[in-house]
């Protein structure tokens, strides 16, 4: 019995869910009740071929008599041609079964697939992040490539055999009520240790996955940051680390050996027992005159037929147990509850306002203990401090993206978390060094922000970030951008980002490290578009360079969490306090 590929889970430790046995089942009836005229079409077209695959047996078995009888062969030319026929319909019925199966598996995908994306796309931001791209990767390609050859392959094929045998069992009893029985008796034995292979291999497979990818990952970080191992001597930590990660994964790979060790060999002693058992009974019955031997040799050769689709269900009940562990990763996404749809109020202006915020990350110490802060609309607001005091924390909080562990922070009096995602976005934008370029064209890449925006409005949103460059595009804002289309150069992404945020128009920037890893061309080229972008918003700055500080029109400096100093640039420096020294020692 040959065994299919193992395709891996790209399975990662993950803060998001994987859905329970129930939600699958009641997502994949949803997800076939969708297109229930082709279900109802491929399992009739399966019990067609399934019947025309009795016929053989049946008309050999009476063959037989008919030569015991001494009836004229003319009749026996007959039935072979029945017999040939019934054969070639069960070929061609199969055939279109499968095409049909195959063509209904594809829409289900497509459904599941626009289902999946939906759902992400409905993802809290600061969830996404948490994740990990990986893991949504791994579950949008990984595991509905599994899920695509599970509604492909493994169901069409489990189908059809389940048909089959069901056939079989109705056609030998309806052959001789006894053996009808007796083809059963190996039913409870291969269902019996099914159940118990498949109550195991769902966890086992889940955490096979899991250890691959973790050892994938380990070995990926040993390469990813094979300067800093050589330069800091952890080649040795590396290897212990890889080690033990592989031995977890041989682990996990055993155990799910041992799962098919036990189900392979009992299915094969299940398979043989009615044989067996109806070569014995029919032989004692035939003896007593109570069988006749055309019957005996239908029935034997009816049951000779369960062995394959036998083994085609145990080839294929591996993939629906991937396909099952990789819906249940899709169904998961579904799982997290969706960020706020409506409106519960307005906000009443733009005041962003933080009370009492405190926030702490998974395990990790408190990063910010206690801030008070109210950013008023338009001001210009800048975040100083040192090194992990809590910037890019404050910065995330104000934007929405992370709620505070406690406290509040509210735009116009309404908890930022409480707006919906998009609505949160047309108020205040975080603008980071990330400048994606999406596929698409330019005009695709701009429209994302507003597609109320005409053609000049778009070009006037890039023409204020001061990308000319577009005139010189072959197709202007046709011209495909992004992966298969014109490069754009991270100055020139950066810049079709900032014009994003024009169209947007949100009242208030938050720029945290913008340009700090940019070259000092682009980043000149970027802080110009930049300047262009800030015209009439408040702005709230992460400041790692004070000159940007000393242009805000407040500063607040943090320290270990708390808000130690608030005010202008002069107002710190007469204060004497940590802002001066930091001004005194940088502006040399
Ligand atoms: N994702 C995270 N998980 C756990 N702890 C984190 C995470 N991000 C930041 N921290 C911790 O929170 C504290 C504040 O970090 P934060 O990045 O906000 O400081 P920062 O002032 O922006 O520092 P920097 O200027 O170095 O970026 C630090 O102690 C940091 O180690």
């Amino acid at each position: 019995m040959s065994v299919p590929q193992f395709v891996p889970h790209n399975t990662t430790e993950t803060t998001l869910p994987v859905a329970d046995a129930a939600t699958v089942r009641r997502e994949a009836f949803a997800l076939v009740r969708g297109d229930r005229t082709a279900m109802t079409m491929v399992v009739l077209l399966y019990c067609c071929a399934a019947a025309s695959g009795m016929v053989a047996p049946r008309l050999l078995g009476t063959m037989i008599n008919d030569f015991q009888a001494g009836r004229p062969t003319s009749r026996v030319d007959q039935l072979a041609l029945v017999i040939g026929v019934a054969a070639v319909l069960q070929l061609v019925l199969n055939r279109f079964a499968r095409y049909a199966g195959q063509r209904m598996g594809e829409r289900a995908l497509r459904r599941l697939r626009d289902q999946f994306v939906a759902r992400v796309l409905e993802l809290p931001t600061s969830l996404v992040e948490r994740a990990g791209t990986g893991d949504l990767l791994a579950r949008s390609t990984g595991d509905v490539a599994v899920i695509g050859t599970t509604f492909r392959e493994a169901l069409p094929q489990v189908l059809i055999s389940v048909a089959q045998i069901v056939f079989v069992v109705i056609a030998v009893a309806l052959l001789d009520p006894l053996l009808g029985l007796v083809s059963l008796v190996g039913l409870p034995v291969v269902l019996a240790v099914t159940r118990w292979y498949l109550r195991r291999a769902r966890s086992a497979y889940l955490a096979e996955g899991e250890a691959n990818t973790a050892l994938a990952g380990s070995l990926a970080a040993t390469v990813d940051g094979s300067g800093t191992v050589e330069a800091l001597g952890l080649r040795d930590a590396r290897i212990e680390a890889s080690e033990s990660v592989a031995e977890h994964t041989v682990a996990t790979r055993l155990r799910t050996l041992h799962l098919r060790n036990v189900l392979y060999p009992v299915v094969d002693f299940g398979q043989a027992l009615p044989v067996a058992l109806a070569l014995v009974v029919g032989g004692l019955l035939y003896q007593h005159g109570a069988l006749s031997l055309g019957v005996l040799v239908a029935a034997a050769l009816y049951l000779l037929q369960l062995v394959a689709p036998v083994e085609t269900i145990l080839i294929w009940v591996e993939q629906l147990q991937r396909g099952g562990a990789s819906f249940a990763r899709l169904a998961g996404v579904g799982q997290v509850p969706a960020e706020p749809v409506a409106l519960a109020d307005t906000p009443a202006d733009d005041r962003i306002e933080a009370t009492g915020v405190h926030y702490t990350y998974d395990g990790g110490r408190p990063a910010l203990r206690g801030v008070d802060l109210v950013v008023r609309p338009g001001e210009r607001l800048a975040v100083v401090g040192p090194s992990g005091a809590g910037k890019t924390t404050l910065a995330r909080l104000l934007s929405g993206v992370e709620a505070p562990t406690e406290g509040t922070v509210t735009v116009g009096g309404v908890p930022l978390v409480a707006l919906p995602t998009a609505d949160r976005c047309r108020r205040i934008v975080a603008v980071t060094q990330e400048h994606h370029v999406f596929m698409g064209t330019l005009r695709d890449n701009l429209t994302i922000a507003t597609d109320e925006a005409d053609d000049e409005a778009l070009s006037a949103a890039l023409a204020s970030v001061g990308a000319d460059w577009v005139d010189s595009l072959p197709d202007g804002l046709d011209t495909p951008v992004g992966a298969y289309g014109t490069g754009l150069d991270a100055a020139r992404a950066q810049q079709l980002a900032l014009a994003r945020v024009v169209l947007a128009d949100p009242h208030t920037v938050l720029l945290d490290e913008a340009t700090a890893m940019l070259d000092p061309r682009t980043a000149r080229r970027t802080e110009r578009a930049l300047a262009a972008t800030l015209v009439g918003r408040g702005v709230i700055a992460v400041a790692h360079r004070l000159h940007t500080a000393h242009d805000a029109d407040r500063i607040v400096v943090l320290r270990e969490g708390r808000i130690t100093e608030t005010g202008t640039h002069d107002e710190l420096v007469a204060l004497g306090g940590s802002y001066a020294a930091l001004w005194n020692s940088w502006h040399g």
